[in-house]
């Protein structure tokens, strides 16, 4: 899926859309509702001021009864009073539970983030999320404190102002009502015309952030290759794009609101042109003119505002949408296993890992390619340790990710101690299973907690025996130990050392299954044959699945697997396969002839 891209489908609804943000709303609706209340009174209070001035004008005024004005006078600064205060009040009333709001999306979008499939990742671009997660979080937060309630707001307001104009003068009232025929037209076409827009511009935005995510990420590569200038000019030509959509949503915005505030001046001119005339003609008080001028000019604000509000709304909605793209992704199921499921390990034949007829495809592969895994069989014994070799490419990595259940295996199954893995709660699975990747991924944390990830009630005995089998004494020479806070994606540590405490980090809780996918192909010669000393040793109580492309991997294993177009072609002992497998053969030496006995592959 094009995550950059408006969805496509029936125009989507902007106010379902905006009836979404319920569920989170309604954790500050009494504030939101307090907040309406008070933006509402201290709007009708300004519609009590034409009414005062129409008793000033017709009433002292007009009888230069100077001792009567002053009470009305009074009155007049009072409403101003109420009303500035009121808005003060509004903004108070709503500020600190919106942030809540706020808070509550964006901790339930980041718990969705982690719980959806590793092929949910594989599509959307970080950036799309982080945009997600913070422009599009602080956008919905501005709509429920300002917009939303300025819609409830504006529109009570205009609707008891025009009652308020009939009641002065119907004839003026329906003049200067002439435009508002049009201006719904306009506004429905702007907000249809604004939505494409508006969802341009935020997907823009993320691709933005996916933009600068990488070239931070990747600095040394861009660096080491000079390619900054080439990043900086794709970033130029991202931000250009956003900024021609933002000029765009700028000028159609600006569009309206010329026309919004033209047409009602037009009308009001019209509308006080005839009013003189009825002034003239003894048919008005000037002091109902002046009421009805000054209720019109009440009501601009209300109607002026109509262009950004529809606009913010707009921008809310989508922003809406986007969220909820994420939230609305299938989770992966977590099938509740029946007791009979959960009654334990199986019959003995079945203990280890078995894998049958096991399929699996990329679902971005091509239509016309065929399956990556198509139909693996294979068996790990209790206890065994299982090498897994196979050409570049040919989908080790991804059976290992089958066992941990990152990927779904898309036919066959997979069971451990003789229970299908679709069965075991994920929870228990991951205990069961434990991983070390190739690319060893470190977390902004201390060197203890990125290693006790892998068994968080684990001890500091535990802690330093798995650093012990790894043979990351490094850690000791660090500033502080274990406690040192290794840099973002622990890039201040070396590759060989991220790739221990990756493997301690596997080890670290005695997994009853051990995934390795090459963990030693970082490490020099004496590093690897001091880790795959200790490495036996922990191999020796674990039943383990070990991708392996060097020879020396290989012995750490009891059995070679061989990974060759979709299927295990052949099983056995390192010795065994030399001999009778071709593939094997061509894997671990280059060659396909025979090996004679007795030659070292190392
Ligand atoms: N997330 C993904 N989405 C789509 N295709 C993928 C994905 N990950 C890997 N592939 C493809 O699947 C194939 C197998 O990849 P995999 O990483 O499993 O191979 P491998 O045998 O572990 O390779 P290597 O020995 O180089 O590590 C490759 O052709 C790769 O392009």
């Amino acid at each position: 899926m094009s995550t950059n891209q408006a969805p496509d489908g029936p125009r989507r609804s902007t106010v379902r859309s905006l009836l979404r943000l319920w569920p989170y709303a309604r954790i500050a609706r009494w504030r939101i509702a307090g907040s309406v209340a008070a933006a509402l009174t201290a709007s009708v209070s300004v519609l009590a001021v034409p009414v005062v001035l129409r008793r000033i004008v017709d009433g002292p005024i007009a009888d230069h009864d100077m001792a009567g004005l002053w009470p009305l006078a009074g009155l007049l600064l009072l409403l101003g009073l109420a009303e500035a205060g009121l808005f003060g009040v509004r903004r108070v009333v709503v500020a600190r539970p919106l942030a809540r709001v706020e808070a509550a999306m964006r901790g339930d979008l980041f718990a969705k983030l982690q719980r959806l499939p590793v092929s949910f990742h594989d599509r959307w671009p970080s950036g799309q999320l982080l945009s997600r997660a913070t422009s599009d979080m602080f956008t919905m937060r501005l709509f429920l404190a300002f917009p939303l309630v300025f819609l409830i707001v504006n529109c009570t307001v205009f609707l008891v102002g025009t009652g308020l104009m009939f009641a002065l003068d119907w004839r003026l009232a329906l003049i200067a009502l002439i435009p508002m025929g049009p201006l719904t037209w306009l506004t429905h076409h702007f907000e249809q015309r604004y939505s494409g827009a508006a969802r341009r511009a935020q997907d823009q935005n993320g691709d933005l952030a996916t933009v600068v995510e990488e070239s931070v990420l990747g600095i040394r590569i861009l660096k080491a290759f000079g390619r900054h200038r080439t990043m900086a000019e794709r970033f130029a030509e991202q931000s250009r794009s956003l900024r021609e959509t933002e000029l765009g949503k700028a000028g159609m915005l600006a569009n309206l609101w010329a026309v919004i505030v033209g047409l009602p001046e037009l009308a009001l001119g019209a509308a006080l042109a005839l009013g003189a005339v009825l002034v003239a003609h003894d048919e008005m008080s000037a002091g109902t003119l002046v009421a009805f001028l000054s209720t019109a000019l009440a009501l601009r604000w209300p109607v002026e505002s109509l262009g950004w509000l529809v606009a913010y709304a707009n921008e809310a909605a989508t922003a809406t949408d986007r969220f909820y793209e994420v939230m609305d992704e299938p989770e992966p199921s977590d099938t509740e296993p029946s007791d009979t499921e959960q009654a334990g390990p199986g019959p003995a034949a079945e203990r280890g890992i078995r894998l049958s007829g096991v399929r699996f495809r990329y679902p971005d592969a091509p239509a016309d390619s065929p399956d990556l895994l198509c139909g693996i069989d294979l068996h790990v014994r209790p206890g065994e340790t299982m090498a897994l070799v196979g050409a570049t490419g040919s989908g080790k990595t991804t059976l290992t990710a089958l066992l941990p259940r990152l990927y779904e295996a898309t036919g066959g199954t997979v069971a451990l101690d003789g229970r299908d893995i679709r069965t075991i709660p994920r929870a228990e699975l991951r205990e069961l299973v434990a991983v070390a990747f190739e690319e060893p991924t470190l977390f902004s944390a201390s060197v203890a907690e990125n290693v006790l990830m892998g068994a968080p009630a684990a001890g500091t005995e535990q802690l330093a025996a798995a650093l012990d089998t790894a043979q990351a004494h490094f850690v000791d020479r660090l500033p502080a130990g274990t406690a040192t806070q290794v840099g973002e994606q622990g890039l201040s540590l070396s590759g060989g050392q991220r790739q221990r405490l990756a493997l301690a980090r596997a080890v670290v809780g005695d997994p009853r299954f051990l995934v390795l996918d090459d963990p030693l192909s970082a490490l020099d010669v004496h590093t690897e044959a001091l880790v795959e000393q200790a490495l036996r040793r922990v191999l020796d109580g674990t039943t383990a699945l070990v991708v392996a492309h060097r020879p020396s991997t290989v012995m750490l294993a009891d059995r070679v697997a061989v990974l060759h177009e979709g299927r295990i072609a052949a099983v056995g002992t390192h010795h065994e396969l030399l001999q009778s497998s071709a593939v094997y053969r061509e894997l671990m030496t280059g060659e396909a002839a025979p090996v004679p006995e007795g030659i070292s592959t190392r």
